[in-house]
C-alpha cells in the first residue's frame, strides 16, 4: 500500500539529514514541504520567531501540545540548556512513530519526552507522572478547537506561573477565534500578535505569545 505523508518526510530527513545534526534535520523537512508535499510543519518563517521566543526565555520546562512529525520539537529542544526538557503530547499513534525517529534523528532523545494520548487526559497528569510543578514555555499546535479547553485546563491543573508564556500556532490559519478572544480581552494574560505566513505559503498566518499574568 501506498506510503504517508509522514512516512515519506522521514525518509527525506534520513536521506537528506546528519544524525545528530538538528539544523540538517529542519532544513531537510522544509525542503520537503517545500518541494515536494506541503505538511503542517510550523515551518521555516514561523520557526524563526519560535526559535526567538525560546532563545530569549531559556526555559527548563517545556510543552509541546500537537507533536505531528516532530518538527517544532527538534526546533525548540535544539535551543534548550542542558538538563531542561520538553514534554510533548500527540494524540494520533501513526505521527507519534514518524516524530519518535525524527527526534532521534536529530540526536534530541534524551531531551524531549514523547507522550502518545489526548492533551485533556495527559494535562491533568503532569504533576504526579512527570514530576512537572509549572511549565516555563507551552507550544500550542495541536486541534484548533482544544487550544481554549486545554489552557483553562493548564491553569485549573495549577501548571502555569507568573510569567508563564504561550506561543499558539495558527491563530489566523486556520484560526482559533476563541482562544485569540480569551488570552487577548481576559484578564489572565498580556498577549501579542507576532504576523507571518502559513508554512509554506504566502496565506497570511501568525503565532499568538501571551504571558500568564498568574
Ligand atoms: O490542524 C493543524 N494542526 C493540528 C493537528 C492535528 C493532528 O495532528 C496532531 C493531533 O494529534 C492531530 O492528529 C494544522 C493545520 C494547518 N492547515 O493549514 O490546515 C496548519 C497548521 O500549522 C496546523 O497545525
Ligand atoms: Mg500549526
Amino acid at each position: 500500500t501506498r506510503s504517508t505523508r509522514p512516512q515519506r518526510l522521514l525518509k527525506a530527513v534520513q536521506k537528506h539529514a546528519t544524525r545528530g545534526d538538528p539544523q540538517s534535520v529542519i532544513s531537510a523537512i522544509d525542503h520537503f514541504c517545500r518541494h515536494s508535499e506541503w505538511a503542517m510543519n510550523v515551518g521555516d518563517e514561523k520557526g524563526s520567531i519560535l526559535d526567538s521566543v525560546v532563545s530569549e526565555l531559556n526555559p527548563e520546562k517545556v510543552l509541546e501540545l500537537g507533536t505531528y512529525c516532530g518538527y517544532s520539537t527538534v526546533r525548540i529542544a535544539r535551543l534548550l540548556p542542558p538538563g531542561a526538557r520538553l514534554i510533548t503530547l500527540e494524540f494520533n499513534a501513526d505521527y507519534a512513530a514518524i516524530a519518535r525517529q525524527v527526534i532521534a534523528w536529530a540526536g534530541l532523545e534524551d531531551k524531549v519526552q514523547l507522550v502518545e494520548g489526548a492533551s485533556e487526559d495527559w494535562i491533568p497528569r503532569m504533576k504526579e507522572h512527570f514530576g512537572i510543578e509549572t511549565f516555563d514555555f507551552v507550544f500550542l499546535d495541536h486541534w484548533k478547537d482544544r487550544y481554549l479547553p486545554d489552557t483553562k485546563l493548564m491553569e485549573d491543573c495549577g501548571l502555569l506561573r507568573k510569567g508563564t508564556v504561550l506561543l499558539a500556532d495558527n491563530v489566523i490559519c486556520p484560526g482559533v477565534p476563541d482562544y485569540l478572544e480569551y488570552v487577548r480581552n481576559g484578564l489572565f494574560y498580556k498577549s501579542c500578535y507576532f504576523k507571518s505566513h502559513l508554512e509554506y505559503t504566502k496565506a497570511e498566518d501568525g503565532l499568538e505569545k501571551s504571558v500568564f499574568l498568574g
